[in-house]
């Protein structure tokens, strides 16, 4: 079975304006494939031209195999790919429900309209017009539109944003229903916590470039045991870095590693210090140190008790010692040095 989607040294530009500058892609079938990246990265673009609304300046996309330039593709893929666009792309006259029944005609074997509405929360409004519903109705509707044709693949644009939580997760929870019935997803979005809690696989752009990829796990790189010693805390021979990466030849690091070699833990080692950490965000000083300690397996709670007596015989008793999970939201950070919410400049 070939991949849900293949984008190869895919380009678009705007202009002066390059929005996407040689992405390549490989979505799983039957997976969530997240691209995930900051207002402006290029995914609105990248997803368009897969859905074939935007033509690509150079590169090529598969979508279920087929070329999606070629002219014979765009009628097969109609009826096997669902479209969710960003701004909805609903008629703002008709009821909601006449707008789901319409789309649903198009379908050879549709999914009955009235469950999708139940399943969304949008069957007492049904009968009234897109016009008059609420951003988040209308949000709803247009995912509505998308799955109604019980498509293989669903290209879905930010589908839970402006949502509330409880929408939020009924979202969720559809599209992980969706993906045990074994249809493929990709959505866009710039939230954490979406891409965290439904991806399979994410996919991180940034300036119109993917910058890393892989799941959730392997982009946050697993668990740290975080040690924060307090600016007071720390002696002057190694104070100085205060705030930064550890480097090599810090006297503090050269130390910790040596005690905790010498106490049987030679797997446990300082990695190179936090870069959300080192930026502010961790620390309640921007003077605090802050080290982050890792081994080869996920460290557990005797690891953090090894850690901690390790730092106590080297003078330093005080020091806060606890078990960190980076979130993808420090991922993205440490790979471009901006935060998600930031606009792509
Ligand atoms: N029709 C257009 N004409 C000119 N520039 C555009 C157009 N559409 C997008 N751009 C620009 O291309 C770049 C990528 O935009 P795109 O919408 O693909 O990013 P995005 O990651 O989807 O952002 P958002 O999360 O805000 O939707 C941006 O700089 C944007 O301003």
């Amino acid at each position: 079975m070939p991949p849900a989607l293949e984008v190869d040294s895919l380009r678009k530009r705007y202009g002066a304006r390059t929005a996407v500058d040689g992405l390549s892609l490989t979505a799983a079938t039957g997976a969530i494939t997240a691209v995930l990246g900051p207002n402006g990265a290029g995914k609105t673009t990248t997803i368009e031209c897969c859905e074939g609304l935007r033509r690509p300046d150079a590169g090529s996309i598969r979508v279920l195999g087929l070329d999606r330039a070629a002219a014979s593709s765009a009628p097969l893929l109609r009826e096997r790919v669902g479209v969710m666009l960003q701004d909805g792309g609903l008629p703002l006259a008709p009821r909601a429900g006449a707008v789901l029944d319409h789309l649903a005609r198009l379908h050879a074997d549709p999914e009955p309209p009235a469950r999708l509405l139940e399943r969304l929360g949008l069957t007492d409004v049904a009968g009234t017009r897109v016009r008059r519903l609420s951003g988040g109705q209308r949000q709803r509707l247009a995912l509505a539109g998308a799955l109604v044709g019980r498509p293989e693949l669903a290209f879905l644009d930010e589908p839970s944003a402006g949502l509330d939580p409880q929408s939020r997760h009924a979202v969720w929870d559809l599209l992980r229903e969706l993906r045990a019935g074994g249809t493929s997803v990709i959505l866009t979005t710039h939230l954490m916590d979406e891409a965290e809690a439904l991806a399979d696989h994410v996919v991180v752009i940034d300036h119109g470039r993917v910058v890393a990829e892989g799941t959730p796990a392997a982009l946050t790189g697993g668990a740290r045991i975080r040690v924060v010693l307090r600016a007071g805390a720390v002696s002057p021979g190694t104070a100085a870095a205060g705030g930064h990466p550890a480097g090599p030849g810090d006297a503090l690091v050269s130390a910790l590693d040596a005690a905790l070699a010498a106490a049987g833990r030679g797997d446990l080692r300082v990695l190179d210090g936090d870069v959300a950490d080192a930026r502010g965000r961790g620390p309640a000083h921007a003077s605090d140190r802050v080290l982050h300690i890792g081994g080869p397996q996920d460290p557990d709670a005797g690891a953090v008790v090894a850690v901690a007596t390790a730092l106590a015989q080297i003078g330093h008793p005080d020091a806060t010692v606890d078990l960190h999970r980076p979130s993808l939201e420090d991922a993205f950070l440490a790979l471009t040095g901006r935060e998600l919410r930031q606009e792509a400049s």
